[in-house]
């Protein structure tokens, strides 16, 4: 269980190498950093320079080549696949950007898939409070091609948190949304941060989106680059720029 002082997620040391075609590319290269419970973090940086595989190994859907990952006072990195495969079902949340939902089945099954996966028979009442909460109590029915992308990515959230995770981790959770209904997206993920202290942890491109969040983590080549508490959309693009121009061997 977290306790108060304990963080939702500790990373340390974090490794990542990947071999590709003879040569190895550090992914991550030596990642630490505490994610407190109730927090919500943005994670960005240039093109490559690690976040997917952050999120991916801090989710435990990845494996780091080297450091630890602990979710509130589990070690991830050393467990079996069959106890990982069961901690994520049990204790974390995704959402992607594709949304990835169940095309043959309808918002309320999709909802009720991670409760059944898990070997329970969930409650009608649990599914419609879930859809609910996401402003979606009368789409039950509807299959994801009958839904708009933005209310695809709100099943998406209820299906990611039916299970009350620990942390819900968002990979681009508004890449493949408009503006506008990427800031609907955003709202509802900052209330759950604000009402239920859900922890999030989001990867981003976006200095908007970014700035919905408590604090921005910025990578670099695999490393840590700095951090922004409180971000305002116009703090985190001029982070960008600098680490872009950085990326782009314009600055050394
Ligand atoms: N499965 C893999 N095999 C080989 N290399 C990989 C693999 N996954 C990621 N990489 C490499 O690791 C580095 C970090 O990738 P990652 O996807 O984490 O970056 P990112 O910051 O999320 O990038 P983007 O913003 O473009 O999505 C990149 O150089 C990428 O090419």
């Amino acid at each position: 269980m977290t306790t108060s002082e304990e963080p939702a997620v500790r990373l340390r040391g974090l490794h990542r190498t990947y071999g590709h075609r003879g040569t190895t590319v550090r992914a991550l290269n030596g990642v630490s950093v505490d994610f407190p419970a109730g927090s919500f973090t943005a994670v960005m940086g240039p093109s490559g320079s690690g976040k997917s595989t952050l999120l991916h190994c801090a989710a435990g859907l990845d494996r780091p080549t080297g450091g630890e990952v602990h979710l509130g006072g589990t070690r991830l990195d050393d467990l079996s696949e069959t106890r990982l495969t069961l901690l994520r079902r049990q204790r974390i949340g995704f959402v992607f950007q594709q949304f990835n939902l169940l095309p043959a089945l309808t918002a309320e099954l999709n909802v009720a898939l991670p409760l059944m996966l898990g070997g329970r028979r969930p409650k009608r009442a649990e599914i419609r409070v879930a859809l609910a909460d996401v402003g979606l109590a009368d789409r039950l029915g509807h299959r994801p091609a009958e839904l708009s992308g933005g209310q695809q990515q709100r099943v998406a959230i209820a299906r990611a948190l039916v299970t009350r995770p620990e942390v819900l981790f968002a990979d681009e959770p508004t890449g493949a949304l408009d503006s506008a209904t990427g800031r609907e997206v955003l709202t509802l993920l900052r209330g759950m941060v604000e009402e239920r202290r859900q922890t999030v942890l989001m990867v981003t491109h976006d200095p908007v989106a970014a700035a919905y969040a408590d604090r921005v983590l910025f990578l670099r080549d695999g490393r840590l680059a700095g951090e922004l508490v409180g971000p305002t959309p116009q703090a985190v693009a001029e982070r960008m720029t600098g680490l872009e121009a950085e990326a782009s061997g314009a600055v050394r």
